[in-house]
């Protein structure tokens, strides 16, 4: 019986064979009893070198002549397969990032939409037809554009969502007719492995996907510099995304980047919606979700109601053994990244901040944390905090709390709970993000709507079809009829 750990020793996916090496190897722990789930073995420059010549040979005598039907029947069989494994995937999950059970599936679910979305955006690649003949001198032309796939694309993933975040790149780029080379987040690589088994048992052709392991300090530079590199996609933080970018150069770029999501309730809020929504929206993957429920603004009025909605919804949350099917909050990935947290909230109470409802670390779990009487200059409120702590701020009018949610160079997702809507509207209209929820936290996600934020917060839309767009380019052609 091989033992799970050995099972997952992993190496990198190049050309359709793996490299190992033994003396560049990395554990997987489970964050939760920091147990060993499984090991990779870490790329060289070479390596991803080989994976871009891989990738840029397969698309050249393949994959960009592949007809849309067979991609699209590639991507709707690696779902089926990845809907009869779905628990295993799952399971993979808890131990890989932490996140509860219940969490995980969800992934998957999404996970396997993902994956229809693109099997159906895969047959949906459209060009149009141009009237010529509405300029002077255009008659009697037949004008059209079609769009064709770019090429190689590199993805670099983050360690959160490492099986939807993934197939947000690799299911368009397919679908589109790209070939890619991934560079999984090192934390939670494992699942992307099992991905990319699903993926060649649904008949993708060997060196259309190319997995480079390792910490992205050493792989990431050679792969992006690589002249027929097309595009660079990238999820992950701030200073890291916006690094690639210049070193990117001329090439296109995705950047799905951090944030501090801000949420505004104001006084004809349904509160008791607001509160489960708001609650619910800062502890997914505990609170490491760029578009997590971060700063909560509430109007004078109904402030100590929500709040005191909110204390008690956090107070009964299970924190806790992610396989615990009653768990709501697991582990975050590392004991450092809950320290940073709880040291950002000790920094909020030294400058006056109250602590209403959690705050304590146990390891790797940080309680679910709500602070009052924070300040605009505190991490907590200013910087994106990416951990279950929440900080809830009221205010007076609805241009202070517009001016309040846009004081921040960051923004892809804000929540608003009104039931005038004429006030949301407008609301929505003022706030400088990606997106605009009514009634709805920021935390809400659904994977056909365009997703991307703006500032700071990175370039470009990810959401199957607009991802598809991006990986795309548009050719002219017209005919003059003789
Ligand atoms: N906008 C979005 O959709 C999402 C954004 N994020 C952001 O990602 C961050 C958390 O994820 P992490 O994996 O910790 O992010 P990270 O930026 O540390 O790592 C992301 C990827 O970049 C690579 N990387 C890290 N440092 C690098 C370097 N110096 N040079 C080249 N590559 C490097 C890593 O190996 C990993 O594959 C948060 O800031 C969060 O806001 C996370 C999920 C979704
Ligand atoms: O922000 C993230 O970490 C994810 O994009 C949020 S979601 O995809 O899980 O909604």
């Amino acid at each position: 019986m091989i033992s799970q750990t050995e099972q997952f020793y992993f190496g990198s996916f190049i050309d359709g064979k793996e490299v190992k090496s033994e003396d560049r190897v990395l554990e997987v722990l489970n964050p939760y009893n920091n147990q060993l789930v499984g090991r990779i073995s870490c790329a060289t420059k070479e390596n991803a070198e080989q994976a871009i010549t891989a990738a840029h040979r397969v698309f050249h005598e393949s994959m960009k002549r592949m007809a849309a039907h067979r991609r699209s029947d590639i991507l709707r069989r690696t779902a089926d397969l990845l809907e009869k494994r779905n628990e295993e995937f799952a399971n993979l999950l808890v131990q890989e990032t932490g996140k509860p059970i219940r969490e995980a599936r969800v992934e998957v679910d999404r996970s396997i939409q993902i994956l229809r979305f693109a099997s159906e955006g895969a047959k949906q690649i459209h060009g149009e037809e141009i009237q010529l003949d509405s300029a002077h001198g255009g008659e009697n032309h037949i004008a059209i554009t079609r769009r064709y796939p770019i090429g190689v694309v590199v993805a670099i993933t983050p360690f959160n969502l490492p099986l939807s975040l993934v197939l947000h790149k690799l299911a368009p780029a397919i679908a589109a007719g790209n070939t890619i080379v991934l560079k999984p987040a090192e934390k939670t690589p494992l699942c992307s492995v099992l991905l990319y088994k699903l993926f060649e048992e649904a008949g993708l052709p060997k060196g259309a996907l190319n997995i480079v392991m390792g910490p992205g300090q050493d792989l990431v530079e050679p792969l992006i510099k690589d002249s027929r590199i097309k595009r660079v996609t990238f999820t992950g933080s701030g200073p890291v995304g916006w690094k690639l970018k210049e070193l990117a150069g001329r090439k296109n770029v995705t950047l799905e980047l951090g944030s501090n999501a801000p949420n505004i309730v104001f006084n004809d809020a349904d509160l008791d919606t607001a509160a489960a929504s708001l609650v619910q929206g800062g502890v997914v993957t505990s609170g490491q979700a760029c578009i997590s429920v971060q700063r909560i603004y509430v109007q004078k009025h109904v402030y100590p109601a929500l709040l005191e909605k909110l204390v008690q919804g956090v107070k009964e949350l299970r924190v806790g053994n992610p396989m615990d099917e009653a768990t709501d909050v697991g582990p975050m990935i590392t004991e450092a990244a809950a320290v940073r947290a709880e040291e950002w909230i000790n920094e909020a109470v030294q400058n006056g901040a109250m602590i209403v409802a959690g705050g304590q670390r146990h390891g790797n779990l940080l309680e679910p944390t709500v602070l009052t009487n924070v300040t605009r200059e505190m991490k907590v409120v200013c910087k994106e905090i990416f951990a279950p702590v929440f900080s809830v701020i009221p205010f007076d009018t609805e241009e202070e709390v517009i001016k309040q949610a846009n004081d921040s160079d960051l923004g892809i997702h804000a929540g608003i709970f009104t039931k005038d809507i004429n006030r949301a509207f407008r609301v929505a209209e003022a706030l400088e993000m990606g997106g605009v929820w009514i009634n709805e936290a920021s935390i809400r996600r659904y994977d056909h709507i365009p997703y991307g934020g703006v500032k700071q917060s990175g370039i470009g839309k990810e959401g199957v079809s607009y991802a598809i767009e991006e990986m795309t380019e548009t050719k002219f052609i017209g005919v003059k009829l003789l």
